[in-house]
């Protein structure tokens, strides 16, 4: 592991238990049984630790979409082409691809980042850090080396920096990659020892056919490369891609920086499971958006210990899923400062306190 990713690793720290313990009197000095707004409880608890401040607002919040190619697609593990990656850069950079369309609705800029796309290209607002164009098969060797890794890592947490210094304080995580979902079940099968079988998916929608092909991918690279799965930089050079490792820097960046990261599917939690083996703290201040119709995020979010908050039958990726929970991070956050509390308001309070706003967990 280079010295900064460790340096980047080693600030993440503790919640703020005071702040949080602030938060959750405030909660249940509000005009509503104790606990009675659920998650919505638990993410203004969240929050606030993560913060330090009881009352955090986000007015500046960012998706940062970071694309690559793989090389394993030559193994025919996608519904789509690999030039679709380059061809939906595009559509983002204009605009029209979904993330855009609900980024623009959550009052969110949306980051575009070239990490390793397997072609030239050229937008000024693309953000350039390209580390390779594309990783190399995984199923017949690493699919980059370890140096590649750390810079994709360490371009997601200058992203991050640059960002904050900006005055955004509020993350999502998004992706492009036609052939991620592959690498994203070989580096969660690698984490969790959990079966290719559970942990390979759909992805863009492939048949069942394909879907017993792409298993056995998964198993031939890991079982190739034998990833140290106690090293995450080994396991996300071996069987990762460019993406997924931006996402990990990404995710150790906000972290560092005291900044909540909402998490969109199932290629986003396998950098989060990368993030989490190098500083295990960061789990705090990741926020799980949705679940994914990905077989296996379910279990993944489970690994992490995290509780999604939506269930929409979405199996995008791009940010989609984490972007529509910032309305929710939006609500936390204006429950915490607009509500009035049972003083306030002279409203008499019950006297059976069952409920208090740790009954949820996100
Ligand atoms: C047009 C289009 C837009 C997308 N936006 C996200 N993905 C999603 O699908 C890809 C992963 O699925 P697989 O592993 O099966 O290739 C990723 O690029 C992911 O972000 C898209 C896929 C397509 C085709
Ligand atoms: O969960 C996701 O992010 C996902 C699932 C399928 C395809 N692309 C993304």
């Amino acid at each position: 592991m280079s010295r900064s990713i460790m340096d980047i690793a080693g600030s993440v720290r503790a919640l703020d238990p005071a702040a949080s313990a602030a938060a959750a009197a405030h909660l249940d000095s509000l005009t509503k049984p104790p606990g009675s707004l659920g998650k919505l409880e638990a993410l203004a608890v969240k929050l606030a630790g993560i913060t330090g401040e009881m009352q955090p607002k986000f007015p500046g919040r960012g998706v940062v979409v970071m694309a690559a190619d793989h090389g394993v697609c030559e193994e025919g593990i996608s519904a789509f082409p690999t030039e679709v990656t380059p061809q939906m850069v595009l559509n983002f950079l204009s605009g029209g691809a979904a993330v855009n369309v609900l980024a623009r609705q959550a009052g969110a800029e949306v980051m575009c980042v070239d990490v390793g796309v397997n072609a030239e290209l050229e937008h000024p607002d693309l953000i350039s850090r390209k580390v390779r164009f594309g990783t190399a098969n995984m199923v017949s060797g690493p699919a980059m080396t370890r140096e590649e890794a750390e810079a994709a890592i360490m371009a997601g947490v200058e992203i991050v920096e640059e960002a904050v210094s900006r005055g955004i304080r509020c993350f999502v995580t998004g992706e492009m990659g036609i052939g991620n979902t592959t690498a994203s079940a070989a580096l969660m099968s690698a984490f969790t020892g959990v079966s290719s079988l559970e942990t390979v998916g759909r992805g863009t929608g492939i048949n069942e056919e394909r879907m017993r092909h792409k298993v056995l991918v998964v198993e031939r690279a890991l079982e190739c490369n034998r990833p140290d799965p106690s090293d995450a930089i080994d396991t996300l050079a071996k069987v990762g891609g460019l993406e997924i490792a931006g996402l990990t820097g990404v995710i150790l960046g906000a972290a560092a920086n005291r900044c909540p990261v909402v998490l969109d599917g199932f290629i986003s939690g396998a950098a989060a499971l990368a993030a989490e083996r190098l500083a295990p703290e960061s789990v705090n201040y990741m926020i799980a958006s949705h679940v994914s119709q990905e077989q296996g995020h379910v279990h993944l979010l489970k690994a992490l210990g995290l509780e999604p908050m939506l269930h929409l039958d979405m199996r995008l990726g791009e940010g989609t899923g984490g972007v529509l929970a910032l309305h929710l991070v939006d609500a936390a956050c204006r429950i915490m400062t607009e509500m009035a509390t049972f003083e306030s308001a002279g409203i008499s309070s019950g006297n059976d306190q069952a409920g208090s706003s740790g009954e949820s967990q996100i």
